[in-house]
C-alpha cells in the first residue's frame, strides 16, 4: 500500500552545519514527486531524511516531523531499520551486491527478513524482476553475477531489489545520472509504472526528466553560499514548469542559473 508523507517544519543538520531550513511538504500516495534545485541546496539531504538514512552520518540529525500516513518516523521507539524496510531507496550509481547473483541480489532483503522457503523466494524474485522490467532480459541467467549486467540493467536490478521487500515508498536519488539515454528512458518508463503501487520521490538534475516523470515538483534553493537550503515552492509539475509563483523557480527552470 502506497503511503502519504507529511514533512513538517524539518530542519536538517550535519553537526553544527545547518544544511536545510524549515521544510514542510506533503507527498500524496501513488504520485511521483521530483526534487529539483541547484547543487548543494539540500535535495539529497531532504530525501535521506524520509527514510532516516541521514542520521547514519556521525553527528547528523533532524528536527521536526516526517509522518507516514500520520505516524512520525522520528517518534520515540521507532526503529530506523524498520523505517527503511517501508521506505526503500535507489541510489545514483547502481550498486548490486558484487559477490551475489542476479537472483540473490533480489532475494537478499527477503532473506534478511527471514524468508527461507525456496518457492516463496523464487516467486518474489520473478515478480520483482517483472515489475522492474528486467525479467525478460535475465530470466535465463539468474545465477550470473548481478555486476555482469549493463549499467541500466544493474539499476533496474537495484529497483527490483528495493521493491522485492514490498516497501510503501520508493526514494530515488538521481537514479539515471550514471546511465545512457536509452537506459534512462527505460527507468523513466518504469517510474511511471511504479507509481501505480508506490509513492515515489526522485531527486533529479534533469529538468526534462522531472517534467516527464513527475506529478509534483518541489524546487529548493540556497539564499546564499553557506546558508541552509530552503524549499522555494512546490506544486503540480505543470504549474512549476509553466507558471511558477517565484522568479527564482522560473530562472532555474529556464537555465538562468544552477
Ligand atoms: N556528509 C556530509 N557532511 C557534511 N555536510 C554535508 C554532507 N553531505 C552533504 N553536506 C552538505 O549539505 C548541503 C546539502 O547537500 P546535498 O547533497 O543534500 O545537496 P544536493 O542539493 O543534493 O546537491 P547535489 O545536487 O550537488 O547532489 C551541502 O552544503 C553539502 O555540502
Amino acid at each position: 500500500m502506497a503511503k502519504r508523507i507529511d514533512v513538517k517544519n524539518v530542519n536538517i543538520f550535519y553537526g553544527s552545519f545547518h544544511a536545510v531550513e524549515d521544510v514542510s511538504i506533503t507527498v500524496q500516495p501513488r504520485t511521483v514527486t521530483a526534487f529539483i534545485g541547484p547543487s548543494g541546496c539540500g535535495k539529497s539531504t531532504v530525501l535521506r531524511t524520509l527514510n532516516r538514512m541521514h542520521e547514519v552520518i556521525p553527528g547528523a540529525y533532524v528536527t521536526g516531523t516526517v509522518e507516514l500516513d500520520g505516524t512520525d518516523l522520528y517518534g520515540p521507539g521507532v526503529d530506523p531499520v524498520a523505517v527503511r524496510r517501508v521506505v526503500g531507496m535507489v541510489f545514483q550509481r547502481p550498486n548490486p551486491f558484487p559477490s551475489m547473483s542476479i537472483f540473490d541480489n533480489v532475494a537478499a532483503g527477503l532473506r534478511l527478513n527471514g524468508v527461507k522457503n525456496k518457492k516463496v523466494l523464487a516467486e518474489a524474485v520473478e515478480r520483482s524482476l517483472i515489475h522492474a522490467n528486467l525479467w525478460n532480459e535475465v530470466k535465463d541467467r539468474l545465477g550470473k553475477a548481478g555486476v555482469s549486467l549493463s549499467g541500466g540493467q544493474q539499476q533496474r536490478l537495484c529497483i527490483a531489489r528495493a521493491i522485492a521487500v514490498q516497501p510503501q515508498v520508493l526514494l530515488m536519488d538521481e537514479p539515471c545520472s550514471a546511465l545512457d539515454p536509452i537506459s534512462t528512458l527505460a527507468i523513466e518508463d518504469l517510474i511511471q509504472q511504479l507509481k501505480e503501487e508506490y509513492t515515489v520521490v526522485i531527486v533529479t538534475h534533469n529538468m526534462q526528466q522531472a517534467a516527464r516523470v513527475s506529478d509534483q515538483t518541489a524546487f529548493f534553493n540556497l539564499a546564499a553560499q553557506g546558508k541552509p537550503g530552503r524549499l522555494i515552492e512546490m506544486g503540480t509539475t505543470e504549474k512549476i514548469f509553466s507558471n511558477p509563483d517565484e522568479k527564482a523557480t522560473e530562472d532555474y527552470i529556464t537555465g538562468r542559473f544552477g
